[in-house]
């Protein structure tokens, strides 16, 4: 689905040129969780953009779904850190934008993307909140919101940077289990960055690590515990607790750092 190859991107800025990706050849499949991991500054923010078609790359390629990426494309949506929902509009309708951008666009008819984001809504708990002003919701509801708007169009590529990292942890925790679910029943590909080891484990088909300065690809480690996960269960916790232990060392650049296979569980 997400195909990149010998992709390098160099920044040149007032102070010098800056190598923010060096070499990451990586491939997503249709319907996989990759997370992204690394030190702050390693360039997973500028790996998503240029899966976006934000940014073009200054050396290697692209591609999404079989095509070179030329640009932003309506089947690969983007989440933020923040849920930049309109304040004026009512939750019902922050979620039909994307729609309303289209003009109609793909496909269904007004009534039908209405329904669809009704569906959407109660995937996510928010049912009855519809017609709430974002100001009426906490942080997790609105990050819920901003959830179901980016699925309206159904993204066949979701790309999610921090999305969560602004909540408390049991907010977290729940918006995880939920995205997993969300993930196993709409069978969407999804890259997602963040600085949380234990939340990149328990999301993660795959987690790749990416090492600063420049931005490489230090490692990429299968996660094989049977979903759904959670924090909150000890077998998973065990498990989670693992195979982060190992990625830590991996951040922190320690020589001796054993396969995952080999650390116990
Ligand atoms: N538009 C830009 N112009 C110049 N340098 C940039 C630009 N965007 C990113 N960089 C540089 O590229 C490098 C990678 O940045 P990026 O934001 O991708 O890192 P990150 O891993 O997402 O960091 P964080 O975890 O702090 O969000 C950094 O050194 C950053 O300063």
């Amino acid at each position: 689905m997400i195909r990149l190859n010998g992709v390098g991107q160099v920044f040149d800025g007032r102070e010098g040129s800056v190598t923010a990706l060096e070499e990451i050849d990586l491939h997503v499949r249709g319907g996989e969780f990759v997370t992204l991991i690394g030190r702050s500054g390693c360039g997973k923010s500028t790996l998503l953009r240029l899966i976006a078609g934000l940014l073009v790359p200054t050396s290697g390629s692209v591609q999404v779904a079989g095509e070179p990426v030329t640009g932003p494309r309506r089947d690969v949506s983007f989440m933020f850190q923040r849920p930049a929902l309109l304040p004026w509009r009512s939750v019902l309708s922050n979620v039909m934008l994307p729609v309303e951008i289209d003009k109609g666009r793909g496909g269904r008819g007004k009534a039908e993307y209405r329904d669809r984001a009704h569906q959407l809504l109660e995937l996510v708990g928010l049912q009855g909140f519809e017609r709430r002003l974002p100001h009426e919701l906490s942080g997790g509801m609105q990050q819920r919101v901003s959830l179901c708007r980016s699925l309206m169009r159904d993204p066949q590529v979701m790309l999610m940077d921090e999305p969560f990292s602004a909540l408390d942890a049991l907010t977290r925790t729940e918006l995880s289990e939920e995205l997993q679910r969300i993930k196993m029943e709409l069978s969407t590909t999804i890259v997602f960055v963040t600085h949380s080891i234990e939340e990149a484990v328990v999301l993660a088909d795959r987690v790749v690590v990416l090492t600063p300065r420049p931005g490489r690809m230090r490692e990429v480690v299968d996660i094989d515990i049977p979903r759904p996960r959670s924090l909150g269960q000890d077998a998973h916790l065990t498990e989670v607790a693992a195979i982060s232990g190992r990625l830590h060392a991996l951040l922190s650049e320690k020589a001796d750092v054993r396969p995952v296979d080999e650390v116990p569980r």
